[in-house]
């Protein structure tokens, strides 16, 4: 085997796009099954930016227990929100990807590719960033869709391009946005979208801004996830004109036993239960679009857990998708990219 891979020939036909932006999503599994669930939980779980305890134990407990077990509880949730497209996760990226493709080509950069590609599963990040080798890419913007960097998210996606990239003898230019937590378009997007939903369904006694959470030790030991997510929480509730009291910030899908960030969604929702809250809406600002975390666990599961304790109203602010506000400030990020190239932008 050849330490690097031999070269695609350059490709004849030079009118097409030598810049490429690169959407990079999490992944989701090809069907909700446990069939297809197990390989991606597999590649998901095995990601040591993901699971940090040493390989030899955390290998015994992942191929002994939790892929005996999980597969099939996953592939429930995943079946309760699938689509007749597929997975929300899937279609949203792939959606964000066509609308952010038309809004370049409008702002005159026509030639300038946008594909996405998956973490986990499929498409992979190697297949997708072989093909715009092949086609004679030179200079490629890799964008995690997170909007707050976190080693176990934003980190692993740009590793592995990287990782791609290790194998190549000629490498293409790159740039990397390692988050927009606090670009104002992204604020705005945010903004916009819990404006608008309280115009059609009024305001609520509370709004509960729920991130993904990560171990706690991963924040002690320097990843600047936390404090993103504050900023981010805190900025959007300047953005609503929010008081101390009108909010909170909270952190979703603990896995394992190990301290995650706190306060837990679970646990807040269930104190506000408990308090009698007439009226909750909760919204997922790290996701940019609905998927498993979202749909599953805080529309459903926490719609439930809010109830049981005895709150009264609860309300899901969808996630941003495919809202125009939320599509026009990733054309900003791009173009930002995109500036430090110089690209001729052609004027119809
Ligand atoms: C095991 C540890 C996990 C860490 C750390 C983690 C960080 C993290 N994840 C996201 C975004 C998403 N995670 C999603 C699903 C999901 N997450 C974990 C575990 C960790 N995530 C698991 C095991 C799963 C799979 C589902 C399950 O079995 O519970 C998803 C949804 C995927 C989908 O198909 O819809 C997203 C998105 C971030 C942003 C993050 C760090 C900040
Ligand atoms: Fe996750
Ligand atoms: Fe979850």
């Amino acid at each position: 085997m050849p330490r690097y891979l031999p070269e695609p020939p350059a490709h004849p036909d030079s009118s097409r796009g030598r810049t490429a932006i690169l959407l990079i999503n999490l992944g989701t599994p090809e069907a909700p099954t446990a069939k297809a669930v197990r390989p991606y939980l597999k590649e998901f779980l095995s990601d040591p930016r993901v699971v940090e305890i040493p390989r030899v134990i955390w290998w015994l407990i992942l191929n002994g227990i939790i892929l005996n077990t999980r597969p099939a509880k996953s592939a429930e949730k995943y079946a309760s929100i699938w689509t007749p497209e597929g997975s929300p996760l899937l279609v949203h990226t792939q959606r964000q990807t066509s609308l952010l493709r038309d809004a370049l080509a409008e702002r005159g950069y026509g030639e300038v590719r946008v594909e996405f590609a998956m973490r986990y599963g499929s498409p992979s990040v190697a297949s997708v960033v072989e093909q715009l080798r092949a086609d004679g890419v030179e200079r490629i913007v890799a964008l995690p869709l997170y909007p707050q960097y976190a080693a176990s998210s934003s980190g692993t996606a740009l590793d592995q391009v990287f990782r791609v990239l290790e194998a190549r003898r000629n490498m293409p230019e790159l740039r990397t946005v390692r988050h927009f937590y606090d670009h104002p378009g992204y604020i705005a997007a945010l903004a916009e979208s819990v404006r608008a939903f309280w115009r059609s369904n009024g305001r609520p006694d509370k709004l509960v801004m729920s991130f993904h959470g990560v171990p706690r030790f991963t924040v002690d030991t320097g990843d600047p996830y936390r404090d993103e997510c504050l900023t981010t929480g805190r900025l959007l509730a300047e953005a609503l004109e929010l008081g101390n009291d009108d909010y909170r910030i909270t952190f979703q899908s603990r896995f394992g036993r190990a301290e995650w960030l706190t306060p837990y969604t679970s646990e807040v929702l269930a104190e506000l239960g408990r308090a009698g809250t007439g009226r909750i809406d909760v919204m997922c600002p790290g996701f940019v679009a609905d998927c498993l975390e979202t749909l599953e666990e805080i529309a459903m599961e926490g719609k439930e857990t809010f109830h049981t304790a005895g709150g009264g109203d609860y309300r899901f602010i969808p996630c941003l998708n495919e809202s125009p506000v939320w599509i026009a400030a990733l054309l900003d990020i791009a173009e930002q990219q995109l500036a430090g190239w110089e690209i001729p932008v052609k004027t119809q």
